[in-house]
């Protein structure tokens, strides 16, 4: 056994204290073997002191590839942002671009302390090519949209969506997990979905898509079937406990219960949110009612940085906000949507720093101004930390970054391919 020892740091622990402690990982089984002091001595060591050993952060809704369309149309609403601008530029995008894409927003979650992510696009294969050689957990699927196609290009993208889901899992020695993964609604046709969802089912694939995300998304659906969104998709089968929903943001008492009763996870995405003008989701009255909640970055497009941390104080502000009450989503909250949230809305034994967890570990230099003093490192977590802050990041046993050094990528090699391309594909879509 390879042992590798994160030494003389504090650590939060699960239930949000934080400690002086070492952590001791096994590194071949990518799992955390012990928290304490006098632990054995390792095969390698990461120096923390001075640092906070965290759970790795875990983005539960991401579009990995569209940071090579960061910047290129903002300040637009979701669906005239899609139509007009995002979709023709994706139309686009060829194999290669989506893996130059994918390695750019996978070196820019290492260096900001995410381990984890939820995927949905295309080229997963890509996508999937890429988090192996990055070192990253990621659970992906072929997001499907057949409205824009005809039922030959419906049933394809459908086909292809099981086909992946199938094919991958399991891939890059077990970090890698699917998703069959509609996009919407909405954007997929009935009759495809209620073919799908029973294919998936027999498979055990779980399920993630986009879901009551904007009014103009719940409103037709209210309007043509009498019911909710999220009925509509309870009755498809579409909401177990093995599912995630990725926004949720216009759900009524109904759906909020319906979400807890089945278990079905949230990935709440305040940048993209606030950004599309797409609303507040009920965050606090989620958690009360009992819903697993996660939290997502959303695409790079959307947001417009892969940054998690700025995720957390998002989450905590809006909530606030939407909830018109400063001790909604709390500080405690956030960190633990973040991490461990996320992790159970993705089906991973991730999110927690505990004997016997994957070791997937990100550690925070808290040697800065904006982290001083250290009066309560939760709240620093939660309102003045960014990603730029970590030194190390740490996956499945394996060290992705040692004091801002990316191991497993050349990071200059990284951003200079992910120009040309962006350039390129921008040239392409004029
Ligand atoms: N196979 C599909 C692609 C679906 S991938 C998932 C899609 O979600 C889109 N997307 C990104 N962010 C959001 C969002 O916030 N809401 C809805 N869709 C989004 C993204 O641009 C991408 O087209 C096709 O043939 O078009
Ligand atoms: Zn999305």
């Amino acid at each position: 056994m390879s042992t590798l020892l994160i030494a003389d740091g504090q650590v939060l622990l699960p239930e949000m204290e934080v400690v002086e402690a070492d952590v001791l990982v096994d590194a071949d089984e990518g799992t955390i073997l012990a928290v304490g002091s006098d632990l054995a001595t390792a095969d390698e060591t990461l120096d923390a002191s001075g640092g906070l050993v965290m759970p790795g952060l875990v983005n539960a809704h991401c579009h990995v590839a569209m940071t090579l369309l960061r910047g290129y149309a903002d300040d637009k609403e979701l669906d005239a942002w899609l139509q007009e601008d995002i979709w023709p530029a994706e139309a686009e995008l060829t194999s290669e671009d989506v893996h130059v894409g994918a390695e750019l927003g996978l070196l820019e979650m290492i260096k900001s302390g995410t381990t984890a992510f939820a995927d949905m696009y295309f080229e997963v294969p890509e996508i999937v090519d890429a988090v192996d050689d990055a070192g990253l957990r990621a659970r992906v699927g072929h997001g499907v949209v057949t409205v824009v196609k005809d039922d030959e290009g419906a049933r394809a993208d459908v086909d292809e969506s099981l086909s992946v889901a199938r094919e991958y899992d399991g891939a890059a020695d077990g970090r890698i997990r699917t998703a069959y993964m509609p996009h919407s609604l909405t954007t997929v046709g009935e009759e495809y979905l209620r073919e799908s969802v029973a294919e998936a089912r027999e498979d055990g694939i779980p399920i993630h898509f986009h879901a009551n995300e904007t009014t103009d998304e719940v409103d037709p659906i209210v309007d043509e079937r009498g019911e909710r969104p999220l009925e509509y998709a309870d009755e498809l089968g579409l909401l177990t406990s093995s599912d995630f929903v990725a926004h949720g943001v216009h759900v009524d008492e109904t759906e909020i219960d319906l979400l807890a009763s089945r278990g079905t996870g949230v990935v709440h995405c305040p940048a993209s949110n606030m950004k599309l003008a797409s609303g507040m989701a009920p965050v606090q009255r989620l958690l009360d009612a009992g819903v697993t909640v996660g939290i997502g970055t959303d695409g790079a497009a959307s947001n417009n940085d892969l940054d998690m941390f700025d995720e957390l104080r998002d989450a905590a502000m809006l909530g606030k906000l939407a909830a018109d009450d400063a001790s909604a989503v709390s500080a405690e909250t956030v960190v633990e949507l973040a991490t461990k949230g996320s992790a159970d809305a993705l089906g991973f034994e991730s999110g927690v720093v505990e004997p016997g967890a994957n070791a997937d570990l990100a550690v925070l230099d808290l040697d800065a101004p904006h982290l001083t003093p250290p009066h309560d490192l939760v709240s620093h977590l939660a309102y003045a930390a960014r990603g730029s802050d970590v030194r190390h990041t740490v996956c499945d046993g394996q060290v992705l970054m040692r004091d801002r050094e990316v191991l497993t990528m050349d990071e200059s090699a990284v951003l200079e391919r992910a120009r040309q391309y962006a350039a390129d594909l921008a040239e392409r879509a004029a």
